[in-house]
């Protein structure tokens, strides 16, 4: 069994006033979109957030046709690491996609992708050349890297990459990318602009 965790527990400062999570893209809230990718390549679907968000994002999500849980933070702006815990802690599956709730061109074959690549290792992480690891559109093994979350985060550390350091991880690099992922998957729409750019390839013109 695969699950599905979206990120949405942020506060959208560059967005403004504001959830991104629900903004409208097209017709479809943001959140909507990525679950409409993760629908095709997961068992159900875990959303961390903020109690005073769920209310949205639930209406945001009526209709998903696989099964959709609510990870609230215990305690709020502790960072995407604290988010990722939060969401995997209510995982069923042993493995789980983790995808950030403004990423709505993520590409679901390349998650299908990621699992191949995570099986028999506790993480898959993408790395675009030059740039850093997508940690928030990535395959993790849901209990270790929950567990190296927490002790991340007793030690103070709020990096994604410290408890991803700590486990067995595989690198998908730029190459795989290139042949496995559409080129706009790790897009991520974080701002108005951003959003009014990808309205056009949602076909709203
Ligand atoms: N649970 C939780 N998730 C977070 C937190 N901060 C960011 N995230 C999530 O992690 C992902 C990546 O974070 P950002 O793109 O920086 O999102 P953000 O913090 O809402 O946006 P900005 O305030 O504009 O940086 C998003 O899906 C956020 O919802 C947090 O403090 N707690």
């Amino acid at each position: 069994m695969r699950s599905g965790v979206i990120l949405a527990g942020g506060y959208s400062t560059r967005f403004g006033d504001e959830d991104k999570a629900t903004a409208d893209l097209a017709g479809e809230p943001m959140i909507r979109r990525v679950a409409d990718r993760l629908e095709g390549v997961v068992d159900d679907l875990v959303v961390n957030c903020r109690a005073e968000q769920r209310a949205r994002l639930e209406a945001a999500l009526a209709g998903v046709e696989i099964p959709v849980q609510y990870a609230e933070d215990p305690e709020p702006d502790q960072g995407p690491m604290a988010g990722i815990m939060t969401g995997l802690r209510e995982a069923d599956g042993e493995y789980a996609a983790v995808v950030a709730c403004d990423m709505p061109f993520v590409d679901a074959s390349f998650l299908d992708y990621l699992f191949e690549r995570a099986a028999g290792h506790d993480a898959a992480v993408p790395q675009v050349e030059d740039e850093w690891f997508q940690t928030t559109q990535a395959v993790y093994r849901t209990e270790p890297m929950a567990q190296a979350c927490a002790k991340a985060l007793a030690d103070d550390e709020h990096k994604i990459v410290v408890p991803l350091f700590r486990l067995d991880y595989v690198v998908v690099d730029a190459a795989e990318i290139r042949e496995h992922a559409t080129e706009d998957t790790f897009r991520n729409v974080n701002t108005r602009e951003k959003l009014e750019t990808a309205r056009s390839a949602f076909g709203d013109e």
